[in-house]
């Protein structure tokens, strides 16, 4: 099954689960729509599922030992956004999410691009990267590789990767991101976490 059908089929599986995103700070887990507006479903793991695991763990095939999380999709309507945050809790010295895939499921919207505060903004004007990543061209030089802040178009089919801890088993700083509001629209997420030894010392 190609990738634009496995897509649509995560989708479609989601319809009858949807329920109110949630955040966890410590040990308590609430609704706070400030935070994280938006509805998430926990996908079943029929067989297109585990062929976007055995997928994703193929595409790390340097990390021994990983553990692909449950997949969740989650939807943002008008409004909806999560606020910026890290995906790694530090929460255990075993294990942790060790990488990241954003999938976009869908993207018929404005706004709603995947922002990372901490990184430099690439020279836009070189390359492919104005295709994927969203910038205001402010002055002669445009995104002149000087500016931080890069926020990722969502477009349907396309994924973001990104690791989130360091060789020392420590959070990358850089990994800060936020899902920005949808403005217009619906966009369909699907987060794909790896879980590995997360090597604290
Ligand atoms: O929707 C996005 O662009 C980001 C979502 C996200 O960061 C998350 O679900 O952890
Ligand atoms: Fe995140």
């Amino acid at each position: 099954m190609n990738s634009s059908k496995s897509l649509s089929s995560v989708k479609t599986c989601s319809e009858d689960k949807w329920a109110a995103s949630t955040v966890t700070s410590g040990t308590e887990t609430s609704i706070q729509k400030d935070i994280r507006f938006s509805e998430v479903a926990l996908v079943d793991r029929d067989d297109v599922v585990r062929c976007i695991e055995h997928r994703s763990r193929a595409f790390q095939g340097w990390r021994p030992d990983l553990h692909i999380e449950r997949l969740r999709t989650q939807r943002y309507g008008v409004g909806g956004h999560y606020k910026h945050h890290y995906d790694w809790s530090g929460g255990s010295r075993e294990a942790d999410r060790v990488s990241t895939f954003m999938v976009y499921v869908d993207a018929d919207c404005e706004g709603g691009g995947t922002e990372f505060p901490r990184i430099k903004m690439p020279n836009v004007e070189k390359g492919r990267w104005c295709e994927f990543l969203e910038y205001e061209k402010n002055g002669p030089e445009g995104g002149n590789g000087n500016d931080f802040g890069v926020t990722f178009k969502p477009i349907k089919g396309n994924a973001v990767f990104w690791e989130n801890l360091g060789p020392d088993g420590r959070g990358y700083e850089q990994t800060f991101h936020a899902g920005l509001p949808v403005l217009r629209g619906e966009k369909v997420g699907l987060n794909i976490w790896s879980w590995g030894p997360a090597r604290r010392t």
